[in-house]
């Protein structure tokens, strides 16, 4: 029918609201939605095709039988003949096994079909998503992007796969019931179908309506996943905030606008079901009256009407059900319109045709003049940067919040290309490599350890998919983990829980440094890599860290330099639109007397002598004093060969500093138009 209860919520999931509404799709016609999707049914249709077949001889053996049902009255029961049953009863049990193995095959064929079709359809929106920056994720819902994902894309195929199947086989139902009553009685059929649009009006009548409640039962079940989703996952903030109780009221009141929209469904749906049944009573009291005279006239056999009105029986409730997917299409092609949105995003950055896979590289980066502002912003996020970073080096990028500090990630990752400048991997413009090649040479730490839900093992050898447990252990004992790893109850099995949750911090990260290990590429960049843990803590992963960072190019992104190796370089990021400035000088190498002639602009951070680990008092953890990486330039610091380095003060023209030899381009953004790597 219409609307059973459950049946509305999922046909309403599809609609997809957002909480507010505000995302509501807009209409999209159904042939829109063919043109996109039906290359997906390619390597089904045949199913489809077998799904409508053995619908058809299905309804065939129905009309076959109600006919038999019709002689067996007029030949056998009204003659009381006996002898005249048997054969037609055999036929009839004939016919209902064939009805009975068609419609079966049919319907599996039907569902095979559309299940392949959703699970190719699901993969290719979700690979399709994976190739976005991970912006576009993280500027929508979750709860909504999942909903694309499930809801919108079940939608999808009931309205190019199943609902296909069901739009044919109906309309073939509709055809056979109806000839067939004509065939019996033409005129009467006639009359039988003058009483049609009676079911169509009713239909229309609701139709606007119901859509509108289904709409409000989208939003409010979007809006109830919602406090859901965040209730769940920010559970140690609500319990730590005591907000459980404001969080259980938060998801009564979305429960309540729920319950309300339901309410309202099941309002239209009491009302719809028995306004449909009083029109078919009245049409089958017509169809038995005319048909009673006819008899009493001897026009036609009692077999004959009773056939008829089976047939009646049958082909308004497909006439129903053509009106009924009528609403099903147009409510899933409000669905689709959401999917074709995801599918129309195209990812910021996309491999040049000749773009090149680079194989392992030495891992020199280099930002030359590289300004970018983020899509929609009109604030740049960089602006003129230059900078290297040599093999087997290590840059502390440090700075304010919002100075820029991840964007140079992202723009190395090439999540984004940069608006002006270059960025180049061991001289290469990294615009002309392939993107997966590029990201096999770089390693990043995430600021918040991002583990699966799945074991240490897997999270581990999640940096090199197909690693031995022999290599995941060499990898754990180097990133200080395996001990620890040793006392869980299942060893490397154990599961980490919901993002690593059942570890410590500490225990994450070193995990993820393990991961890493692993993962072994030239290029490293650590984004604020302590993140959250304690003094202590952060001691402990200090010497798995620096065995990760040994021979690799490494951008190490903290704000805390007690964690920055000594003699490392650092470049100090501000936030644009202050004049951006770019220092150079190196841990446990710098004071404010050796930078002459700084001046901090905006309030003086960008002049802030960072700490060194040497000053950061006892608490602070071993600074770096590893030995530099083999064939690295990089020196603790104090070592001759850094020790003319210095800061380079905006505004004082000394745009390159030399470090060892080498020159480094350090640039200050406007004040410095000359500058050049
Ligand atoms: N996806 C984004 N879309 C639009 N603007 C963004 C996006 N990501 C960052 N920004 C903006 O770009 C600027 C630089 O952000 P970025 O994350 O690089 O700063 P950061 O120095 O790493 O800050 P923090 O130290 O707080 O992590 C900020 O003003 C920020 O608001």
């Amino acid at each position: 029918m219409l609307e059973r209860p459950v049946e509305s919520r999922r046909l309403s999931r599809r609609l997809s609201l957002s909480v507010s509404g505000r995302e509501l799709a807009p209409a999209i016609s159904v042939r829109r939605t063919f043109r996109e999707f039906w290359p997906d049914t390619r390597g089904l249709r045949r199913l489809f095709v077998a799904g409508v077949l053995f619908a058809i001889l299905a309804a065939l053996c129905e009309v076959a039988a109600i006919r038999l049902f019709g002689h067996i009255t007029d030949e056998v029961l009204t003659t009381r003949n006996l002898t005249a049953f048997w054969g037609p009863a055999f036929i009839w049990l004939g016919l209902a096994a064939i009805a009975g193995v068609t419609s079966f095959a049919g319907a599996y064929a039907t569902a095979l079909g559309g299940e392949r079709f959703l699970l190719a359809l699901r993969d290719r929106v979700y690979a399709h998503l994976q190739t976005l920056t991970p912006d576009f994720s993280e500027k929508r819902r979750l709860g909504d992007l999942m909903a694309r994902m499930t809801d919108d894309v079940e939608a999808i195929e009931e309205l190019v796969g199943s609902g296909l199947v069901k739009v044919i086989t109906t309309l073939a139902s509709v055809v056979f019931f109806a000839g067939a009553a004509f065939f019996i009685r033409w005129d009467l059929a006639l009359l039988t179908m003058a009483l049609i649009p009676l079911f169509l009006v009713v239909s229309k009548a609701f139709a606007g309506r119901f859509r509108t409640a289904a709409a409000r039962e989208r939003a409010s079940n979007g809006a109830m996943n919602s406090v859901l989703e965040e209730g769940l996952s920010n559970q140690p903030l609500v319990q730590a905030y005591n907000r459980q109780g404001a969080e259980s009221r938060r998801l009564h009141r979305e429960g309540w606008g729920w319950l309300r929209a339901n309410m309202s469904q099941a309002w239209l749906s009491g009302l719809y079901n028995p306004a449909v049944q009083v029109i078919e009573t009245v049409c089958l009291i017509v169809i038995l009256g005319f048909g009673a005279w006819e008899i009493a006239a001897g026009r036609l056999t009692l077999g004959g009407l009773l056939s008829f009105a089976a047939y009646l029986a049958l082909l308004y409730p497909a006439v129903q059900g053509l009106g009924e997917l009528a609403l099903t299409v147009s409510e899933a092609a409000a669905g689709s319109d959401r999917v074709i949105e995801v599918l129309r995003a195209r990812p910021a950055v996309a491999d040049a045709e000749d773009a090149v896979a680079v194989g392992r590289s030495a891992g020199r980066i280099a930002f030359e003049g590289v300004g970018f502002t983020y899509p929609g912003r009109g604030r740049p996020a960089l602006r003129d940067v230059s900078f290297t970073v040599e093999p087997g080096e290590v840059v502390v990028v440090t700075g304010p919040s919002g100075a820029g500090k991840s964007t140079l990630t992202k723009l190395l990752l090439r999540f984004y290309d940069p608006d002006s400048g270059r960025v180049l991997l061991d001289g290469a413009d990294v615009r002309g490599l392939t993107q997966k090649s590029l990201r096999e040479n770089v390693t990043v730490l995430h600021q918040e350890t991002l583990l699966f839900s799945g074991s240490v093992r897997d999270n581990i050898a999640y940096g090199r998919p197909g690693a031995s447990l022999d290599e995941v252990i060499r990898a754990a004992e180097a990133a200080g983990v395996h001990d620890f790893v040793k006392m869980l109850p299942q060893g490397y099995d154990t599961p980490v829980g919901q993002r690593g949750r059942l570890l410590s911090g500490g225990q994450r990260q070193r995990i993820a440094i393990a991961r890493a290990i692993l993962r072994d590429t030239p290029v490293l960049v650590l984004d604020e890599p302590m993140t959250g843990l304690d003094v202590a803590t952060a001691g402990h992963v200090m010497q798995p860290m620096r065995r990760l960072m040994a021979g690799r190019a490494t951008l190490l992104i903290t704000h805390d330099l007690r964690y920055a190796p000594k003699g490392a370089r650092v470049l100090e990021l501000e936030p644009v639109p202050r004049e951006e400035r770019i220092r150079l000088r190196r841990v446990g190498a710098h004071s404010r007397a050796g930078r002459p002639g700084t001046s901090a602009p905006g309030g003086g951070s960008g002049a802030r002598p960072p700490e060194s680990g040497s000053g950061a008092g006892g608490s602070s953890p071993e600074p770096w004093t590893g030995a530099p990486p083999p064939g690295s330039a990089v020196s603790p610091a104090g070592s001759p060969a850094r020790a003319g380095t210095e800061v380079s003060p905006a505004g004082t023209g000394s745009e390159v500093a030399s470090a060892g030899g080498r020159s480094d381009a350090w640039s200050y953004g406007r004040s410095r138009p000359g500058a050049s790597p």
